[in-house]
């Protein structure tokens, strides 16, 4: 199939909480840095359904979402040095930042200070409104594209691009490692992420999932340990035992009740997004000396570097790969909790 950058295929959402359905969108003209990705596989991300279903206000409708990118350098520019046609490739949730300013100099770019730009939904440094991943291609200035190892599954390898990095970051900055309690809260795209990459980095892993339906499943991707939230026993028998927490739950929780399992000088790291504010408690903060902290994704060398870790720990999703076709359907299920553990569109369905 010829590429024509007037006329590329994508899935959108029309309008808040509309279904998504095919479109026919414009990609920029291939500039000096920048690199034309045929793109392989997307992935579902909850932030793709936050966004699309208004939970976080009013978005520029059509929404093509997809920041779980990975693809085949098609082209690139004069200027790009790094990338070459050919190779595999990966986008995460920003294509732009300003790369100037302290945050982005340190290699926080997903924290610049002069406007990141989103993956979509965000106004692009030309004014226009970028698009994502649910397309058949994307140009994306080279700086903010990642090597995909080959030793990665590319359709298991999109997930990492979002939840792979969103996990590694916190679970390296909190010392997740030999002799650290961490526990997962959560099992989906992100916790399972999480459970894989936190026993790769050798630390003991419990799982705190809502009911006893995923046990198997969290003691092959890892977990030393497994407990169910809705039963309230949990919650006394494992009081002051863990390191660190890490949220992924895309709802809010009664965070206090997490705050009294951590042991003295304990971090509850949150990575979810609900809409709906916290909750927290003084003495669950203060007895026991325990942080609560967010986090979000990574910058660019972090995301290499958790790319390359995956590949040495021969780490992918486990992913549920579907045509675009599906992608409403797949949406329904992320909703009901019904995905194991990552949906991932495949884009030669795209258009
Ligand atoms: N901080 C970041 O950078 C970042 C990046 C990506 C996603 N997110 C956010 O993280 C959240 C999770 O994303 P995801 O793609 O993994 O979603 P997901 O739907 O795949 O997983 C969320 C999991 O939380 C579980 N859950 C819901 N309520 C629970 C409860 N009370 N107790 C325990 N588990 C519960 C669900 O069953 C599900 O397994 C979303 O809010 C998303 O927007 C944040
Ligand atoms: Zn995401």
């Amino acid at each position: 199939m010829t590429y024509d950058r007037t006329r590329v295929a994508a899935w959108a959402a029309p309008a808040s909480g509309a279904p998504l359905a095919p479109l026919t969108i414009e990609r920029r003209e291939v500039g000096a840095n920048d690199v034309l990705i045929a793109i392989e596989y997307a992935g579902i991300c909850h932030s793709d359904i936050h966004t699309v279903r208004g939970d976080w206000g009013p978005q520029p409708f059509p929404v093509v979402p997809g920041h779980e990118i990975v693809g085949i350098v098609a082209e690139v520019g004069a200027d790009v040095t790094t990338h070459q046609v050919g190779d595999r490739v990966g986008v995460g949730c920003f294509v732009s930042s300003c790369r100037e300013c302290v945050n982005c100099r340190k290699g926080d770019e997903q924290f610049c200070l002069n406007g990141g730009v989103g993956t979509y939904a965000a106004t692009d440094r030309d004014g226009t409104t970028t698009q994502g991943g649910y397309s058949t291609h994307v140009v994306v200035d080279a700086h903010f594209v990642l090597s995909v190892p080959s030793g990665i599954d590319p359709a298991a390898a999109a997930p990492l691009l979002c939840a792979g990095i969103t996990t590694y970051s916190p679970l390296k900055r909190w010392g997740a490692g030999p002799g650290k309690k961490v526990a997962i809260v959560g099992l989906g795209g992100l916790g399972h992420m999480g459970v894989k990459i936190a026993h790769a980095m050798g630390a003991e892993v419990t799982v705190l999932s809502q009911s006893l339906k995923k046990q198997e499943d969290a003691l092959r991707l890892g977990a030393d340990h497994y407990h169910a939230t809705s039963d309230p026993t949990t919650f006394q028998a494992l009081a002051g035992q863990f390191d660190l927490i890490l949220s992924t739950v895309s709802a809010s929780l009664d965070v206090n009740a997490y705050l009294r399992l951590l042991a003295v000088d304990g971090a509850y790291v949150n990575v979810g997004a609900p809409p709906q504010p916290f909750s927290v408690e003084a003495m669950a903060l203060i007895y026991g000396r325990h942080s609560f902290a967010g986090s979000m994704i990574g910058g660019i060398a972090e995301t290499q570097e958790m790319l390359d870790f995956c590949a040495e720990h021969r780490l992918g999703a486990d992913i549920e790969v579907i045509d675009a076709d599906r992608v409403n359907e797949a949406y329904e299920r992320v909703l009901a909790s019904d995905v194991r553990y990552r949906f991932v569109i495949d884009a030669a369905t795209i258009g």
